[in-house]
């Protein structure tokens, strides 16, 4: 019997979504305003799960303590209030689109969850956009 504990974590951080290998003409055609040089900003919220078998001593899956823990080591002392393209290590050379944003999440808890545990981030960009993974 498996079952999937979550935790419900936020940032606000700021981007620019283009690629530096492009034009500013080429970046606004696919990026839109998403493309500003001068960077917008959005409120991110996630959702990230963890599912395994009760630990029949604890009760637990994994203790939610360790898990907001975790979330606030690996994102949001590393990411809220932050500009993700200039000060965020991962995105340097990474376009910070809700996708990447998404997998790099996931594999920064996923070090730090147990390999028999899964693992599954959703990440909110807007209220209405959002993106999920699973690590497959
Ligand atoms: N596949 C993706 N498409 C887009 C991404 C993304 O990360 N992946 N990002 C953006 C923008 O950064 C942003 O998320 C969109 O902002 P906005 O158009 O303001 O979105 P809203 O949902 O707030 O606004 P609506 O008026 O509901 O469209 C764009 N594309």
């Amino acid at each position: 019997m498996k079952v999937t504990i979550s935790r419900k974590a936020h940032f606000n951080a700021a981007h620019r979504l283009y690629r530096k290998d492009w034009t500013f003409e080429q970046n606004n055609a696919v990026f839109g305003k998403c493309n500003n040089p001068n960077y917008h900003g959005h409120n991110y919220e996630l959702t990230v799960s963890v599912t395994g078998k009760i630990d029949p001593e604890t009760g637990f899956v994994i203790d939610v303590k360790f898990l907001s823990e975790i979330i606030k080591e690996e994102v949001e002392d590393q990411f809220d209030h932050k500009n993700l393209n200039l000060d965020v290590a991962e995105f340097q050379d990474l376009n910070p689109t809700a996708e990447n944003i998404v997998v790099v999440i996931w594999n920064k808890i996923r070090k730090k969850i147990k390999p028999e545990f899964e693992l599954e981030v959703v990440l909110y960009e807007t209220p209405r956009n959002f993106v999920t993974y699973k690590g497959e």
